[in-house]
């Protein structure tokens, strides 16, 4: 794995209160990173810490291997960062705003034109190229700022609750352009303390919370650990007794639930088997004439991991 940001020991105070705890974290190249932890746990202070904005207490972290303390500069160039509030000027186009930009990264003007075309086209704002930004929805705003922090092509983008305030349909928009960036090769990093907003969008996660780091990894990994079977829901057609029992003796199988509720008759299988135990158990119900119409490992999510891996920590 190579990693795109490393922190190593990261800690930082204001004043006597304790607000990251020798963090150490590492996000590896194209990854969309999820950083999930209720408010005050310390995000905000490590993106800003991330993005040379604010100085360590102690311990270091690189991006794209520069330091952020030794290498301002170079970080900066390779990083492109959305606050959690952002500023808009009154009176300036979406085009003007970006040119703004532009402009402040040194971009050429004759190369500016084609750059802020492209990049409102990728944020789908190229109908409102001349439109006054105040007159903007709240995900365009968000979708135009993520086109300011791509001005000048970062490697990584810092994006602090990208999420908050949207409606369901500009998060939609929103995770699709996460996605495309994600293709067109960005490793991106996003924050949220609202653990649905980045289900789905994310292919690592990490979990903090009173400045201290939880859990970090990719998803499979972290669900794996802390559940360490699996669980099959199987839909029956035939007898559903006879279909639990078959499935209690198989190898490896350590519980069988039958479910009547609303849905369709099934059972739960807990198996702490490979994919081997897996797939013998599943011959086992054919052979021994169950008619399934419908065999999936549960996925749990990211609310779920969250509650376990915070488990008695949160609250105390
Ligand atoms: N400028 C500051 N002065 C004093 N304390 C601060 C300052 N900024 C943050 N803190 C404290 O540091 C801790 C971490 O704050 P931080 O903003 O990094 O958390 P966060 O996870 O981003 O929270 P949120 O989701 O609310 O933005 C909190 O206890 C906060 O009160």
């Amino acid at each position: 794995m190579t990693a795109i940001v490393e922190t190593k020991n990261l800690t930082r105070y204001y004043g006597e209160q304790l607000a990251l705890n020798h963090l150490n974290l590492q996000i590896p190249v194209g990854a969309v990173y999820g950083f999930i932890g209720p408010n005050g746990a310390g995000k905000t202070t490590t993106m800003r810490i991330l993005t040379t904005l604010l100085q360590p207490s102690g311990g270091e972290a690189w991006v794209a291997g520069l330091s952020v303390t030794q290498q301002r500069a170079e970080v900066r160039r390779v990083v492109g960062f959305m606050p959690d509030s952002f500023g808009f000027y009154n009176n300036m186009t979406a085009a003007e705003y970006l040119d703004f930009f532009a402009a402040a990264y040194h971009v050429p003007p004759a190369r500016r034109r084609a750059l802020i075309d492209d990049l409102l086209a990728l944020v789908d704002l190229a109908h409102k190229r001349d439109s006054d930004v105040m007159s903007l929805s709240r995900g365009m705003k968000q979708r135009l700022s993520l086109a300011r922090t791509l001005i000048h092509d970062p490697q990584l983008l810092i994006l602090d609750e990208p999420a908050s305030g949207l409606d369901p349909r500009a998060r939609v928009e929103l995770r699709e352009l996460l996605r495309e960036l994600r293709r067109l090769g960005k490793t991106i990093m996003i924050s949220s303390h609202i653990l649905t907003e980045l289900a789905e969008m994310c292919t690592h996660i990490g979990i903090i919370e009173r400045g201290t780091l939880l859990a970090s990894g990719d998803v499979e990994t972290i669900m794996r650990s802390l559940r360490p079977h699996r669980t099959f829901a199987i839909h029956v057609i035939s007898d559903i007794a006879t279909a639990a029992e078959i499935a209690s003796t198989a190898d490896h199988v350590l519980a069988v639930r039958t479910i009547n509720d609303d849905g369709p008759p099934r059972i739960e299988v807990d198996i702490d088997g490979d994919d081997h135990a897996v797939s013998a158990l599943l011959a086992r119900l054919v052979s021994n004439g169950t008619a399934i119409i419908h065999f999936a490992a549960q996925t749990g999510n990211l609310e779920e991991i969250f509650l376990k891996v915070t488990e008695g920590i949160v609250g105390s």
